[in-house]
């Protein structure tokens, strides 16, 4: 049976330390959250984050989008942001509404500013392996804290990255790569075939592609790390995108709920902190 890697244990010792480190800060960071107040899931995280962010005194401005808004109006949002002395961090919740470029938007965040590490400046230092500390897309970030927090170390291992996402998929590989694993990325066009033949080889799994169930039991080596990010609901319960017979062949697995998802809420708040840090060193 897998052992679980608990996010939410290894998530609720990240906040209990962060909140001592923001009391003894001079600079009370504040997070300025964009986001689409017609989407049911960011209503949710948005809500998840805005509560978080509150225990561990960092403060939280949200910024609800309107239906019928446009890549440009967001923009502007966000360079009013970007010029606003009092914000240190800027999250775009995504999806933003439909029709809207949410890379656009994402591109237009100053790096500074860009906690969740999915502008370009930001992707591209960590696709360059660059050693300074620079904000990195949260679910990867918390995955690799949780990696670390168990003593899995990636080096050397065959990681099959599934999904292929700017705010997972990507950046996963790159943290992977940039631990020193062989970083495979499966995507929609991958065929079943070749990717099951990649999972059985695979040490190490991480998934995001928002089916449930996506990955079988068969397709799994056996004492593999299996870092599950899918996030559904199926009857109105959390599920991921692993099947629940997974645990019976993997070496370690991260659960939903309690996994990856309170993680990203942790590392999100670890990222506007030190992006605050890194402000007032300017
Ligand atoms: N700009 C971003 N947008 C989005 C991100 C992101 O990291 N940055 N990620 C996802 C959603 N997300 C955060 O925004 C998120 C999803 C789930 C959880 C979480 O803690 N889930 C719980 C279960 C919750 C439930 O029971 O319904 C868990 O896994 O234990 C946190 C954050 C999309 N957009």
């Amino acid at each position: 049976m897998a052992k679980i890697l608990d996010g939410k244990a290894v998530a609720k010792k990240m906040r209990e330390q962060l909140t001592v480190l923001v009391e003894r800060a001079e600079v009370k960071p504040t997070l300025a959250v964009v986001f689409d107040p017609n989407d049911d899931g960011s209503r949710l995280y948005v809500g998840m984050k805005q509560r978080a962010a509150a225990k561990v005194g960092i403060q939280t401005r949200d910024i609800a989008v309107a239906p019928d808004a446009t890549t440009a109006s967001i923009e502007r949002i966000v360079a009013e942001l970007n010029a606003d002395e009092s914000v240190n961090g800027i999250l775009i919740q995504a999806p933003l509404p439909a029709g809207v470029d949410d890379a656009a938007v994402f591109a237009m965040v100053a790096p500074e500013k860009d906690i969740d590490g999915l502008g370009v400046t930001n992707q591209g230092r960590l696709f360059a392996n660059e050693t300074s500390t620079y904000p990195v897309a949260a679910t990867p970030k918390g995955v690799m804290t949780l990696l670390n927090h168990y003593g899995i170390d990636p080096r050397g291992k065959k990681a099959v990255v599934v999904g292929r996402s700017q705010l997972f998929g990507r950046p996963m590989a790159a943290l992977l790569l940039n631990a020193d694993a062989t970083v495979t990325i499966a995507h929609r066009y991958t065929d079943e075939q070749t990717l099951t033949a990649l999972l059985q080889e695979a040490d190490i799994v991480a998934v995001g592609v928002g089916i449930p169930g996506f990955i079988k039991k068969e397709q799994i080596k056996e004492g593999a790390v299996v870092l599950d990010v899918g996030m559904n609901l199926v009857d109105g319960k959390a599920c991921g995108d692993v099947e629940a017979a997974v645990a019976d062949r993997a070496g370690w697995l991260t659960p939903v709920p309690g996994g990856v998802g309170p993680m990203t809420i942790a590392t999100l708040l670890e990222s506007t902190f030190e992006a605050t840090l890194a402000q007032g060193q300017e």
